[in-house]
């Protein structure tokens, strides 16, 4: 690396073999380092090790940093690449959101710098790359994606710039996505070693806050990162000032959750005399969605966030959080999807709640990571319910065998099996009673930890987390989990943890040293993910309430039994317990057909209130914001629409380089199962919308998305080839034409109706309509017809259980509860 701040600087010893290389050592680059963190950032300490990661830059090593979300560890790379006097250090980040982030704040402190991701211009790309070449080029820092970098023609552009010795080095950010074993995997970071190959005198920096010793290992072999001229750090994972709490339920209500997460929510609010920020993640859109319409009818400043709304809204959220939680406006708490993660710095975030359980324990730590980073105390309540375990095992487990399959296509190793082992760390994680949330989530990332010596468990927790705070009322509150004999789970095989009698947490096997520098401790490695070792059933490990850890995800696991057992209601069913209650309200007006749907009102996750003014009921006081509650409108009377011919309204594109929180289901209009684009004819008849309180959202467009929805229906159920096979799927296959004409007229009005209350302006409802459509468009899919299973059907699952709920209707009631 090149450095004009001093010269003549020595080799050090890591460097022997690099001849292009010129690294600076001593004082002077002490200095230089030092006056940027402090003139340019204006920082005054440094946090963890950030000096010494500095100095091991700037002596040209190649570093890998692990640290807690919040360490600091863009800065660990940022002031290096701006004390170095020319040449450029290359930032390889997986989120267009997170590099637009950072290249902005860098702006702000006047550091030139560029990026370079699908979005930048040809002629742009090549100004950039004549820039960087110059011997004048004042860009420090060049940020871009991994699939760019990797193209040929980028690292072709870079030669010369290597050649004439201004390529200083190369950042990998959020490098656990290079590891199949990490968490967060991406192909594309694997060809991330193809730096190393072309440009072997640059030295690389690898960064990432969640990474178990062997995933560290993967990091540094798949960058070729050399074990000579490595210099490693791993912070303690420890946050201590998080306080980590587990709230059991036997059944997932979604009323009832919600209910408790805004008492929860209420209550740290009520502490504190006025708002504070916090995050709760969901798993589902679904959930944001009606978890934030629940909080804001509490009189909470809520707002969804996940990649079904539309990008301009939310940038509005993300920018009105951030001036939020102190009661001064903006939006107090964000209902969220794991969109919501890498690259969100909000440092007074005062509690994380995780709606459902996540889908690994990296995940876990990295998300509740975005709490308390002021150093102040923040909350993290994980609500959890084994019903909810056996959903996520599931979905874990189909996406494991979805891997298996590829690779056995392709004669491939199998898939690790990381991501059901990181999972049942987390389930056991959850299920413990016995041993301090800190200590497991520690131990989990490889550090020995002494648990039974008071003063050790002092130093990591000291009442941080429910099981030290109330250990007894943490066992009894475990009670009220649903036993696993009725969830079909399997007991654990016998296996004792090594470090100590009081483990009931998979603990890795085999030790390995790694060089920590700071506190110094040895951390274990995992010989191989399935080196972890379940705990035992027996007595010794059996937690309080007589229980045992579940085993691995069992794909045999039936859900419909344990749905009819404990009355499950999962975040998928959202939409259609709103429908419940939509009929529940409706079914309270009397009268015609016609009537009836007049009075019906828009469906309000605060509808349990019964309308009890959120005062007394909250004991809020000011600056709280109540709900705005409006006077009933005269009923909306919508035209009765007839057999007229509609366009679809088109999906909106993907934003490209963004981390999406589910697959997006786009329509694939050139699949042979969907349907052709030519129109089809409606029999006339006349039919109402519901309506409801808000008028926000044109007639005109709830009449078209009707007409698409009904049309589309058509298409799938009553043309000549699938007919009969998709009535057998509904169980109606000796329904007469009418009735199912019928049955899929009111299937589209109720389709329309929830998506019209989940929308509050008319861009929102095209959006909605159109991923709605999209759906219905995919009916004829085999996995829209499962009862549970990938992410991607999720949205045909529920609109497939909207269409057995309408025949459900007309099986019991006749056709006087239709249209
Ligand atoms: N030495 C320091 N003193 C004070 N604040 C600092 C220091 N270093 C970094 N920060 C601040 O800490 C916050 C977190 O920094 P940064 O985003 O780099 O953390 P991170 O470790 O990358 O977290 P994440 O993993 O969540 O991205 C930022 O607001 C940054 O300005």
């Amino acid at each position: 690396m090149q450095n004009a701040l001093a010269s003549g600087s020595s080799l050090g010893d890591h460097l022997q073999e690099s001849e292009h290389t010129t690294p600076m050592l001593g004082a002077a680059n002490e200095t230089v380092c030092h006056e940027v963190f402090t003139n340019v950032f204006g920082y005054t300490e440094y946090k963890g090790m950030q000096k010494e990661i500095f100095e091991a830059a700037m002596r040209g090593e190649d570093v890998l940093v692990v640290a807690p979300t919040g360490m600091g560890k863009s800065v660990c790379f940022q002031v290096p690449a701006i004390a170095a006097e020319s040449g450029v250090t290359i930032v390889v980040s997986p989120l267009l959101a997170l590099m637009k982030n950072q290249v902005a704040k860098l702006r702000q402190h006047d550091v030139c710098v560029v990026s370079m991701t699908s979005e930048t211009l040809k002629q742009e790309r090549l100004e950039i790359i004549e820039d960087l070449s110059s011997d004048y080029s004042t860009t420090r820092l060049l940020y871009t994606t991994p699939e760019k970098l990797c193209t040929p023609d980028f690292m072709r552009s870079l030669t010369p710039i290597y050649q004439r010795k201004r390529l200083n080095r190369l950042v990998v950010d959020e490098a656990h996505c290079i590891s199949e074993w990490g968490h967060d995997f991406r192909s594309e970071y694997r060809r991330l070693g193809e730096f190393r190959l072309k440009f072997p005198d640059v030295s690389i920096m690898a960064l990432t806050a969640s990474a178990t010793p062997l995933v560290q290992d993967d990091i540094v072999r798949s960058l070729k990162m050399l074990p000579n001229r490595l210099y490693k750090v791993v912070h303690p994972f420890n946050r201590s000032n998080l306080f980590y709490e587990v709230r059991y339920h036997a059944t997932t209500d979604p009323i009832l959750q919600m209910e408790e997460i805004f008492t929860c929510i209420n209550a740290l609010h009520q502490r504190r005399n006025r708002p504070s920020s916090g995050i709760v993640y969901c798993r589902t859109r679904a959930t944001c969605d009606a978890l934030s319409q629940y909080l804001r009818g509490k009189g909470l400043s809520a707002r969804p966030y996940h990649k079904g709304v539309k990008s301009s809204l939310l940038d509005k959220t993300l920018k009105e959080w951030q001036e939020g939680g102190n009661g001064e406006g903006g939006v107090d708490v964000v209902c969220a999807t794991v969109a919501f993660g890498m690259g969100i710095d909000k440092s007074d975030v005062r509690y994380i709640m995780h709606y459902d359980i996540p889908k690994s324990i990296e995940g876990y730590y990295q998300e509740t990571g975005r709490g308390g980073r002021d150093g102040c105390p923040a909350k993290c309540v994980l609500f959890y319910s084994r019903e909810d375990v056996v959903q996520v095992k599931k979905l874990v487990s189909l996406s494991q065998n979805r891997r298996q399959i590829t690779a056995n296509s392709v004669n491939a190793p199998p898939p690790s099996q990381r991501a059901v082992d990181s999972l049942n760390a987390l389930i056991a994680y959850a299920e413990s009673t016995d041993v301090c949330r800190h200590v497991l989530l520690c131990r989990y990332f490889g550090e020995v930890i002494d648990a039974k010596s008071a003063e050790v468990a002092k130093t990591y927790c000291d009442k941080m987390c429910d099981i030290c705070k109330y250990p007894e009322k943490t066992k009894r509150r475990k009670l009220n989990l649903s036993p696993y004999e009725i969830l079909s789970f399997r007991p654990a095989q016998a296996q004792k943890g090594s470090a100590g009698d009081d483990e009931d947490y998979p603990v890795p096997q085999v030790r390995a040293t790694t060089a920590f520098h700071g506190v110094g401790y040895t951390s274990n490695a995992r010989p191989s993910a399935s080196g972890w070792k379940a705990n035992s059933c027996n007595s010794a490990t059996r937690g309080d309430n007589n229980t045992c850890l579940p085993q691995v995800a069992s794909t045999s696991t039936v859900l419909a039994p344990i749905a009819a057992k404990s009355n499950y209601v999962g975040p998928a069913l959202l939409r259609s317990r709103a429908q419940g209650l939509k009929r529940t309200n409706s079914a309270a007006s009397s009268g015609s057909a016609e009537s009836d749907s007049s009075k019906r009102a828009k469906v309000d996750y605060s509808a349990p209130s019964g309308g009890v003014p959120q005062k007394r009921q909250t004991g809020f006081r000011p600056p709280f914001k109540t709900p705005f509650l409006k006077p009933q409108p005269a009923p909306l009377h919508i035209p009765a629409i007839t057999s007229s011919v509609l366009q679809y309204i088109p999906a909106d594109e993907p934003q490209s380089g963004e981390e999406d929180d589910q697959p997006v289901n786009g329509c694939d209009e050139n699949s042979s199962e969907a349907p052709s684009s030519s129109p089809v004819e409606l029999p006339d008849r006349e039919i109402h919308l519901d309506v409801a309180t808000s008028q926000k959202i044109s007639t005109t467009l709830r009449n078209d998305n009707f007409t698409s929805t009904r049309r589309a229906l058509h298409k799938i159920f009553l043309n000549e080839v699938d007919e009969e096979d998709m009535w057998e799927r509904l169980n109606l296959s000796s329904s007469s034409k009418d009735t199912r004409i019928s049955i899929l007229a009111t299937a589209a009005k109720e389709l329309e109706f929830s998506v019209f209350v989940m929308c509050a302006s008319d861009e929102g409802y095209k959006r909605r309509s159109a991923t709605s459509l999209n759906a219905v468009k995919r009916l004829g899919k085999a996995q829209a017809w499962r009862t549970s299973g990938d992410d991607e059907f999720e949205d045909e699952r529920e609109i497939v259980s909207t269409i057995r709920r309408v025949c459900q209707g007309t099986k019991t009631d006749g056709k006087s509860r239709m249209l």
